[in-house]
């Protein structure tokens, strides 16, 4: 992994992107700011108090004297098509993650990270309603690099989606398979159950099993397999005796949870006992990168994913 933030490095050295920081009140947001200035490599913006951060030499907007504050007003505005009060609307845009998000919708920086002092709901909400999804994608969702030595896989959705369909499912797949390449990754997906190949018949299998019918039409062209335990998409002996044949034979890359409980809690299991460093989650399906970091991270996680960020503004 370490050669993949030299990669990306490498790719964003001329590129003079900015990534805004929206939690200037937390010290490891400061600390992943002040690496990346050093690293002259992408411009960190925070969000703060132009006194308490002026001592940083930082590029601070400071919501309470931001002299751009009215015309982005004016833009929410028009965005939200009169759900808001102009007064509400500025009380909104004083929240440091409105702002950030204003920030990046009116292209004044590339990208945002945040959530290292806000839940996943008050980082992502904000992304939902103003940068909303690409075309031809119906719901963001959240992945996970999960990486230990040279080991690099995909968990998702680990952030969004509390009880995904089979078409949300299939179209986190697909995502995810898309966010595996763009970081080196070469995905083989597997739509994760307790069940293998109908070894176990419910509601919740047949709706991974529709699912993998659903991804697949989606993207012929990419290696899905399902329903899968995970040990029969980890293991190679154990995939040829519970799933000979498919396409998946132990060697998958990219994980797909059948739900928000499943994958937050199986990234938080391979990162806390599996010794597995957890990289994101990075959003995926938004018009522009927003990134949500877990409010157990740490200045090192904060410094990498505004690197993601960046790199996921070039593609
Ligand atoms: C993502 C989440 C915050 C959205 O909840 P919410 O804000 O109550 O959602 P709402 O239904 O009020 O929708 C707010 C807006 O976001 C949009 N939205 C909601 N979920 C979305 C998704 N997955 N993708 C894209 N847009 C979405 C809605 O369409 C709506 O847009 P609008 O205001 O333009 O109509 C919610 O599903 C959630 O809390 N998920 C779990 C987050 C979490 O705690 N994860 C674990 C830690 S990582
Ligand atoms: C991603 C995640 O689980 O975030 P948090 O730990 O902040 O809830």
């Amino acid at each position: 992994m370490s050669n993949l933030f030299e990669e990306i490095k490498d790719k964003l050295k001329d590129a003079n992107l900015s990534i805004v920081l929206p939690e200037g009140t937390d010290e490891r947001i400061i600390e992943a700011a002040l690496k990346l200035k050093e690293d002259g490599i992408i411009q960190p913006i925070v969000i703060g108090s132009k006194n308490d951060l002026e001592h940083t030499g930082l590029t601070v907007i400071d919501p309470n004297s931001y002299e751009e504050m009215d015309e982005l007003v004016q833009v929410f505005m028009e965005l939200r098509k009169g759900r808001e009060t102009e007064e509400q609307a500025r009380e909104l845009l004083k929240h440091v993650n409105y702002l950030g998000t204003m920030l990046v919708y009116t292209k004044r920086a590339h990208g945002l990270v945040s959530g290292a002092a806000h839940t996943t709901a008050e980082t992502v909400r904000p992304a939902l309603q103003i940068i909303k999804t690409k075309p031809g994608i119906s719901k963001a969702s959240g992945a996970f690099i999960m990486v230990k030595d040279d080991l690099r896989f995909v968990f998702a959705d680990c952030a969004l989606t509390i009880a995904p369909t089979s078409e949300d499912l299939a179209e986190i797949a697909v995502e995810s398979a898309k966010t595996a390449l763009a970081f080196g990754i070469t995905p083989k997906v597997a739509m994760l159950s307790f069940s293998t190949k109908g070894s176990a018949k419910s509601k919740e299998t047949e709706k991974v099993v529709n699912a993998t019918a659903i991804a697949k039409s989606m993207a012929p062209e990419i290696v899905i397999e399902g329903e899968l335990q995970f040990d029969a998409s980890i293991v190679p002996a154990i995939a040829a005796k519970k799933a000979p044949g498919a396409a998946v034979q132990g060697d998958a890359t990219v994980f797909v949870f059948p739900s928000l409980e499943a994958g937050n809690i199986g990234y938080k299991i391979a990162e806390r006992l599996g010794g597995f460093e957890a990289i994101g989650p990075i959003l995926q399906g938004l018009n522009a990168p927003v990134n949500d970091l877990s409010r157990g991270c740490s200045a090192e996680d904060v410094y990498k994913l505004a690197y993601i960020t960046a790199a996921q503004a070039l593609i």
